[in-house]
């Protein structure tokens, strides 16, 4: 049970919090019920006449209502008041800073591309201000593709924001987030990651005080399990160890803002009240979080170096069967056991596009450039692959005896189309402009004469 916190603050303060940690329910949206009060949930119905303890109820849809039973995710709310209470909402000022319309993006160029972490602001900036958007494809309008964007934040939010564009896969790369959404309060350090869902409001505070990571503003399909065909009936990540938050609300009377990102562009209404009212929900649309370093990774026990879709986490499928709009994979620590095989990623050119960040340690294609909080795109058909130094090494490698890969936690956004940096991100000073010179040491080894 969690009792509400139930005071008013000053115009444009804080608003109290949840009163405590209301704790996770497990599983992959599951028909999730919960209430922070006994009895507030109605019983064998969803929306009588007078819901318990005078609360609301709404309806919210994460999916067309004919949507079939299996992919169909929505959840009923009841709260203090209706979302629709707030004042209208007003453009910001666009700063250039969020893109969400990649058709706009100029020409991209089919360049290797690397960029080192951003750095810290200087000026008190929050989760939202702090967002840059530096690749994507397709649009919000569009509801298809993706955009990536980097967060770095020094301070906590006193004002509430939701994606009505897209969910928010959000990866952080130092600093723990307290999400404090609707629907509950979800926590989340480095090594771990939440989604929030498209629509569903939320407040970021910063328990270490500044942060950083990634966010995969995710446009098209919602992110599921992948199928596990013959791997079976577990691996990869296993569903009970996605967490819903318990519902958690707060009863804040003040002035505060609530700023919505639609069709790409951000709007800012006045309210009267903070929206993280919702006292009881239930349904299968809610956030989660889940924890990395839980992936059960499976690969080769013989030879050869596999492809990384055995490393999926969660996709965005489209309505072509196997292709995603957007795959979200990892690289967790792991024991190498392949024997007489190259064992990094070989060199390769994908039809996919592929961003990657790094959340921890070091990547085992890159010896060297790739660091924490920093971030890769390697486009449809660009040729890459590990950097001279690591291929040198692990073709001299001893792979008579496994090897564990153990400092480490990269990741990648992978998607069907081109993925496009922002002007920002070709025109910022973390780009690193020698990043092709890891390859142009690749000795020619070819003896024509000696097989
Ligand atoms: O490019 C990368 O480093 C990611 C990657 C890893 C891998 O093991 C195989 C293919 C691939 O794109
Ligand atoms: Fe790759």
């Amino acid at each position: 049970m969690n009792s509400p916190a139930s005071t008013t603050p000053s115009p444009r303060q804080p608003a109290a919090g949840f009163a405590s940690d209301a704790g996770y329910m497990s599983g992959f949206a599951n028909e999730f019920a919960t209430e922070a009060l006994p009895g507030a949930l109605p019983v064998g119905r969803n929306s009588p006449q007078r819901a318990p303890y005078g609360l609301y109820a709404e309806q919210l849809s994460g999916t067309a209502f004919t949507a079939p039973r299996s992919h169909n995710r929505r959840s009923w709310l009841y709260r203090i008041r209706p979302a629709a209470v707030h004042l209208p909402f007003e453009p910001l000022p666009d700063d250039g800073r969020l893109v969400s319309d990649f058709g706009r993006v100029p020409p991209t160029p089919p360049n290797q591309l690397r960029w080192d972490p951003l750095p810290m602001p200087d000026a008190p900036t929050d989760f939202v201000d702090g967002l840059l958007t530096m690749a994507g494809n397709g649009s919000a309008d569009a509801m298809d593709g993706c955009a990536i964007h980097l967060y770095a934040a020094n301070q906590s939010m006193t004002r509430f924001f939701y994606s009505a564009d897209g969910e928010l896969l959000i990866v952080p790369q130092q600093g723990r987030l307290v999400l404090d959404t609707e629907m509950g309060r979800i926590t989340i350090e480095p090594q771990e990651i939440a989604v929030i869902p498209r629509g569903c409001r939320f407040r970021v505070t910063l328990p270490d005080g500044e942060a950083c990571g990634y966010v995969c503003e995710n446009f098209g399909a919602l992110l599921r399990l992948p199928d596990l065909g013959v791997i079976g009936s577990n691996g990869l990540a296993n569903p009970r160890d996605f967490l819903t938050p318990n519902a958690a609300y707060e009863d804040v009377e003040g002035e505060f803002d609530l700023v919505a990102k639609f069709g790409g562009a951000l709007w800012r209404a006045r309210i009267g009240h903070s929206p993280l009212d919702v006292v009881a929900w239930h349904g299968n649309y809610a956030p989660y979080k889940y924890d990395l370093r839980r992936f059960n990774a499976v690969g080769s026990i013989t030879y050869d170096h596999p492809d990384p879709s055995i490393f999926l986490v969660l996709h965005a499928p489209t309505d072509t069967p196997g292709v995603d709009s957007l795959d979200f994979v990892i690289f967790p620590p792991r024991w190498l056991t392949a024997e007489d095989t190259f064992r990094p990623p070989w060199f390769h050119r994908n039809v996919a596009s592929e961003f990657m960040g790094l959340v921890h340690g070091a990547y085992d294609a890159k010896a060297e450039g790739f660091v924490p909080g920093g971030a890769s795109l390697h486009n449809c058909m660009s040729g890459h692959g590990p950097d001279a130094g690591t291929f040198e090494k692990a073709s001299n490698a001893d792979t008579r005896s496994p090897h564990k890969i153990g400092d480490t936690m990269a990741f990648m956004f992978e998607t069907r189309t081109i993925i496009k940096p922002t002007q920002r991100a070709l025109a910022s000073s973390q780009l690193q402009a020698n990043y092709f010179q890891c390859w142009q040491d690749l000795a020619r080894h070819f003896t024509p004469e000696t097989p």
